[in-house]
């Protein structure tokens, strides 16, 4: 980005201003500032005032910022505002400037070059120089550059609204339209003014909500409030390339899982079939069908699997996906069970994708005499699974390692490979195991049906303060 030569300068306290009366001084500015911000700075008036401060606001550097704090301040009253009242965030603060005639903009920017700054009192000989052929004089002045809400970024304002020293973050995901927050209990009583802010301050943001409880639903998806916006709830967003839609109240989405489903469906082949048990709406099964993979996609929350059915017609893969909405087990004992003798004659892959980190583990028991022993001569390959689980402990890979040995009855020590999804939470974090799904397992005589006839229902998840 191209910077005016003739800049603010925060640290030293000195504003250069044109006269931007017309248009054609405003055209003459914008080959003093970036071009993003000509339009900026054109945009809410042609009159000189708003186009002044709009550079201002670019000009200056990010590390001067805080150096001149004034600036950047509003004024103390509007410290415990709940409701938002723009106009009062408007003040003006007295800067030395330096007066440069529009005629010469041009000339001097050419005569300082990129680099050249201009102090008050100590003027170089080049800038001097530069300034005195230009006619410029060296008389520094005070100009009241008038400031408004317009001016502030959303920390500023939530910082000075918030009482003083209590933390203002205010980070959110984004999913699609709508900001997703996990407000701290210091700071819902400004929740509705926090929200307002946050969509004043980020484009393309029209609603923005707040996590009212932890995620302990069997689904996944959370309870929350509207703080800000139009409430709408159907969220379109896109992940490495594919496009979803959902009602993001009603189903799981987490954007910080795309370069896990990115790296998971890197693994599969054309031709391949997936065999995904917590499917969501799609951000397995939908790549990897357009990936040219056969696709079985699970989930027992019918919002979801409306969802997943609406993402594969969005992206023209319901040709490739079979959808089912039923509890994971059944569908291991299902439709699984059913489509895997066929599958393991072939020569292409077979993946079983298994995401629902808090009890995913747990589920690989359903395997154990999946299929009839009878079988086992006719095998080629042997399906791969990849299953998630979060985990606590000092060693997560042993962790999850020895979980899913139990949960199988076979030992995978040595067999299988674990990745770090990520860092949940301060010590927790979501691993992924991945092994081939061993012969002893798959065709033992004693199957989870057998050892245990009752099916074990569906545990309440725990809670837990995280986005999974
Ligand atoms: C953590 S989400 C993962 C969704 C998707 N695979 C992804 O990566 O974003 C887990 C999904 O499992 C579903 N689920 C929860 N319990 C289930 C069960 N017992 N059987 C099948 N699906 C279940 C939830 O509805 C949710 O969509």
């Amino acid at each position: 980005m191209r910077m005016a030569p003739v800049m603010f300068r925060s640290a030293c306290r000195i504003l250069t201003f044109v006269n931007t009366q017309s248009s054609a001084n405003l055209q003459r500015v914008s080959q003093l500032v970036p071009r993003a911000l000509l339009k900026q700075a054109c945009a809410p008036s042609s009159s000189g005032q708003l186009s002044l401060k709009a550079c201002a606001r670019e000009l200056m550097p990010e590390q001067s910022r805080g150096a001149d704090s004034a600036l950047y301040t509003p004024p103390a009253g509007v410290r415990g505002m709940t409701s938002l009242d723009r106009e009062a965030f408007s003040w003006t603060v007295s800067v030395p400037a330096l007066r440069i005639p529009k005629e010469v903009l041009n000339k001097l920017a050419a005569a300082a070059g990129p680099g050249l700054r201009f102090l008050p009192s100590s003027f170089s000989g080049a800038e001097a120089e530069a300034l005195q052929k230009a006619g410029v004089p060296l008389e520094v002045q005070n100009y009241e550059l008038r400031m408004t809400y317009e001016n502030l970024k959303s920390e500023e304002v939530l910082r000075a609204v918030l009482p003083e020293g209590q933390d203002v973050t205010s980070g959110f995901s984004r999913v699609g339209h709508i900001a997703h927050m996990n407000l701290r209990e210091h700071q819902l009583p400004y929740k509705n003014l926090i929200g307002q802010v946050i969509m004043d301050k980020t484009p393309g943001i029209t609603c923005v909500v707040n996590k009212t409880n932890t995620i302990d639903s069997t689904y996944r998806n959370f309870q929350m409030e509207v703080l800000a916006g139009d409430g709408n709830m159907v969220a379109k967003v896109r992940e490495n390339g594919v496009t979803y839609e959902f009602d993001f109240s009603r189903v799981y989405w987490n954007p910080r899982l795309s370069t896990e489903h990115e790296r998971v469906v890197e693994l599969l082949r054309p031709g391949d079939t997936v065999l995904d048990v917590f499917a969501g709406v799609g951000p397995f099964a939908v790549p990897a069908a357009r990936r040219g993979c056969s696709v079985l996609a699970n989930d027992l929350n019918p919002e979801s699997h409306r969802w997943l059915l609406h993402n594969c017609k969005l992206n023209k893969v319901d040709g490739k996906v079979r959808a089912f909405n039923m509890d994971g087990r059944a569908f291991i004992r299902g439709p699984l069970r059913e489509a895997l003798p066929a599958l393991l004659r072939g020569a292409a892959g077979v993946h079983v994708v298994m995401n629902l980190p808090a009890l995913a583990l747990e589920f690989l028991d359903a395997f154990r005499g999946l299929l009839d022993p009878g079988l086992s001569q006719d095998v080629g390959g042997l399906p791969r699974v990849h299953c998630y689980g979060f985990s606590k402990q000092d060693d997560p890979h042993r962790d999850v390692v020895d979980r899913a040995s139990a949960s199988l009855g076979a030992p995978l020590e040595g067999r299988c490979s674990v990745h770090l999804v990520r860092n949940v939470a301060p010590n927790k974090e979501m691993m992924c195991v991945s092994f081939a799904l061993p012969k002893e397992v798959l065709f033992s005589n004693h199957s989870a049906e057998t050892d245990s006839p009752e099916e074990p229902p569906t545990k309440k998840q725990k809670s837990d303060d995280t986005a999974d």
